[in-house]
């Protein structure tokens, strides 16, 4: 069967300061390495030795994937980086405090902004931190592919045509896959994956650094709706700390 694990990068310097990131590069803290090299120790256990890793472009989760594979003792295991599986463009919250947020937009639309399917906040001002306009990487995009910011129902209309393109062949081919990307392109696969409907998307939250295993069907359906995390007791606790995050 197809093997797939999605892991959100280890915790960021802006994670660690409750700072809405989206496109900004930031690095991993001694934290989040440490949790990739605890996700390869619970690869390794669980039998899922990546035969081939995708990550998005963004520096915390391309050194996420090279510390697992590291730590796993395969360097060599391919890994291909692309923006499709970027985290979501959060606009003009990125650089902002969750808190600051919540208190200055009120509960209501700080929930919507973080957690519905299909409301964006309002888009980043140019030359902002994380404008990818201004950013080498993404020189070549066909002009009007940048975002400036988006809604859940965005990101997985730019994240999908690399899924069906590019990992499900993998999928299909036998390979285990591991998917190193963020909380919301996350999120955007798993609504995808296991058919969520708008009210579980509201509920879903992705912890950093905690492996999520999905077995697949031949149809790359999964076999358990929701999929398997590997420590299914901290990453239940620390999917709620991600919800209550800013409050
Ligand atoms: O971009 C970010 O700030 C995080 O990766 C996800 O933040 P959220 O959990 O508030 O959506």
């Amino acid at each position: 069967m197809p093997s797939l694990v999605v892991l959100r990068h280890g915790e960021s310097e802006w994670n660690s300061r409750n700072l809405f990131t989206g496109w900004v590069d930031v690095d991993l803290t001694a934290r989040g390495e440490a949790q990739a090299r605890h996700s390869a120790a619970l690869l390794r256990e669980a039998g899922l030795l990546p035969t081939v890793v995708h990550t998005s472009v963004l520096t915390r989760a391309v050194r996420t994937g090279a510390i697992v594979l590291d730590a796993l003792g395969r360097p060599e295991v391919p890994t291909r980086r692309h923006w499709r599986l970027n985290e979501r463009c959060y606009g003009a919250l990125q650089g902002m405090a969750r808190t600051v947020a919540r208190e200055r937009f009120g509960d209501d639309l700080y929930l919507l902004w973080r957690r519905s399917f299909d409301v964006a906040p309002p888009p980043l001002e140019p030359g902002t931190p994380g404008d990818p306009a201004a950013d080498p990487r993404y020189a070549d995009l066909p002009a009007g592919t940048l975002p400036r910011t988006e809604s859940l129902a965005d990101v997985t209309a730019r994240l999908l045509p690399y899924w069906r393109e590019v990992i499900a062949p993998d999928l299909r081919s036998g390979q285990t896959v591991l998917v190193v990307a963020h909380g919301n392109s996350l999120r955007a696969l798993v609504a995808h994956l296991d058919q969520l409907s708008p009210d579980e998307v509201l509920g879903l939250n992705i912890p950093t650094g905690m492996p999520l295993h999905y077995e697949l069907a031949a149809d790359l359906s999964p076999v358990v709706r929701g999929g398997s995390y590997l420590e299914p007791g901290a990453a239940a606790v620390a999917a709620a700390a991600v919800a209550a995050e800013g409050h």
